[in-house]
């Protein structure tokens, strides 16, 4: 980062309209005279003062609460001070406006937590949960990132970077002894070591994921042959008539997206044109468009005539092979005699039986959706966010180990210690222990302002 970061940065930290209170924030040198200036008067550390706020003319702008704190012990690490006002939008704009006069720049979005990151206060794991907790929907996902936010993703990543670096040196160090066997250098234990970080690291993926869907929550694409009811089933689901519904095969053409929440979990459903060989270039279109938002589903939902559950299936088969999950809804049981309801369950297929028409067994399909976003709440319990980034790095990081593994093997030390050093690397990549600018740029911009 360049020095520039040494400058006093200030912006409206509360959220855009009217509101109780708002405050503006000051972080850098410049903080606290400049908030001495507004205030008249001097600003004793970490206690809270009820001050007029002045304007250039040494007109009252405000009165309100100013607190100032030194770095380091601060959310960012510098000189902090908050103006906390009236929280109106011309009150906090002028206030805002009299810090700049006095030599503040207005920050950037996230650039508070950015400086936190630069000074050490955060690591960039940790940073990024600031922006998920903010935005968390729900107590679960505002639990989890606060999880994340404390620390509980970045010491589990730590945790195994650290041995790593330890078969690093071992390997290394190895290396230097290139006379003698690898056995004799202790060879075994390393290979021991290896497989422990292997099992260490795929737990921690497996609870990423589970993390990155707390925080995104789960992306479930309904497919289907035409006509077998999954713009009914989109509509009975989200308790809207969202899509259109007609007896005409190959009614949905385009996708429609319906966010619906079970149990708390966000979940976003995608309707999509029924399958099947030939139809109209529209049709086909649309069933294209159908198979691409496929390769993004964390779950299929296939949705079949129950009268006819072969018809159509072998189409929609190689479509939904690449889905980690699949749910399996044999439709309009109101038509049958109850016999398709007896159908197993086998893997992480799920099958079940339902009439989106009458609604009967809807309650069940939504409790396996709760189950498939996040668990069962006492399942989500102790669990962090982790974002698509962080799951991406781990995995990166577990196809370097198991390189690493086998170079090892066959006794290539050189590229077994480069391996190692690349399944390192990118784990410093998670906490940003290794990082470069533009990842920085791309993570704080899409935080908001004064934050
Ligand atoms: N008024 C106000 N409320 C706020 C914030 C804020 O900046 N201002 N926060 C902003 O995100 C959050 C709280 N996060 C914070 C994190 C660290 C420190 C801080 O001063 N830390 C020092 C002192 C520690 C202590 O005494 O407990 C430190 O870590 O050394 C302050 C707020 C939510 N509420
Ligand atoms: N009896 C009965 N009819 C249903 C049920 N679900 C849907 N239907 C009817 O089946 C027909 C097709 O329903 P849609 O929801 O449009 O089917 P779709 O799978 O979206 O069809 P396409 O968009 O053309 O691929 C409509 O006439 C629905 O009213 C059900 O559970 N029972
Ligand atoms: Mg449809």
């Amino acid at each position: 980062m360049q020095p520039s970061h040494r400058d006093t940065i200030a912006a409206i930290a509360t959220a855009p309209g009217a509101g109780g209170i708002g405050i503006v924030r000051l972080s850098g040198p410049g903080s606290r005279d400049i908030g001495e200036r507004i205030c008249g008067r001097p600003l004793a550390a970490r206690r809270a003062h009820h001050v007029r706020f002045h304007d250039a003319d040494d007109e009252v702008l405000d009165d309100g609460i100013a607190l100032f704190f030194p770095g380091p012990a601060s959310y960012t690490g510098e000189d902090v001070v908050e103006l906390q006002g009236h929280g109106g939008v011309a009150v906090l704009r002028a206030l805002l406006g009299r810090c700049l006069e006095l030599g503040a720049r207005h920050a950037r979005p996230g650039e508070f937590s950015e400086r936190a990151f630069l000074e050490g206060r955060l690591d960039l794991a940790q940073a990024e949960a600031v922006a998920d907790l903010i935005a968390a929907g729900d107590i679960r996902a505002a639990r989890a990132a606060r999880r994340t936010l404390e620390g509980d993703f970045s010491r589990r990543i730590d945790a195994i970077a650290e041995g790593l670096l330890a078969v690093r040196v071992h390997v290394e160090a190895a290396i230097d002894f290139a006379d003698e066997s690898l056995e004799t250098l202790g060879g075994d234990g390393l290979r021991r070591r290896l497989v422990h970080l292997r099992i260490d690291l795929d737990q921690l993926m497996l609870e990423a994921e589970r993390g990155r869907r707390l925080r995104d929550g789960l992306h479930a694409v309904i497919v289907g042959p035409p006509n077998a009811g999954k713009s009914s089933l989109l509509n009975a689901l989200a308790g809207v008539d969202r899509a259109i519904v007609t007896d005409v095969a190959g009614t949905t053409r385009d996708l429609l997206q319906e966010v619906v929440r079970v149990d708390g979990v966000e979940l976003t459903l995608v309707d999509t044109a029924g399958l099947r060989d030939g139809g109209d270039s529209i049709e086909r279109e649309g069933m294209r468009r159908a198979r691409s938002e496929l390769d993004r589903a964390d779950l299929a939902i296939i949705v079949l005539d129950a009268r006819d559950v072969t018809g159509g299936t072998s189409v929609i088969a190689d479509s939904i092979a690449g889905v980690p999950a699949r749910l399996w809804l044999h439709n309009k049981i109101d038509l049958t005699d109850g016999e398709a309801a007896a159908v197993a369950d086998g893997g992480t297929d799920r099958h079940l039986a339902v009439s989106a028409l009458t609604g009967q067994g809807l309650e069940e399909v939504r409790k396996a959706l709760a189950a498939l976003a996040g668990g069962a709440p006492s399942s989500t319990e102790g669990s962090f966010t982790a974002r698509t980034r962080h799951v991406d790095a781990l995995r990166r990081s577990a196809v370097e180990l198991a390189q690493a593994a086998r170079h090892l093997e066959l006794e290539s030390l050189d590229l077994a210690a480069e391996a190692l050093r690349a399944a390192h690397d990118t784990l410093g990549e998670i906490t940003g222990v290794v990082r470069a600018d533009d990842l920085l740029g791309s993570i704080f911009s899409s935080f908001c302002i004064g934050k």
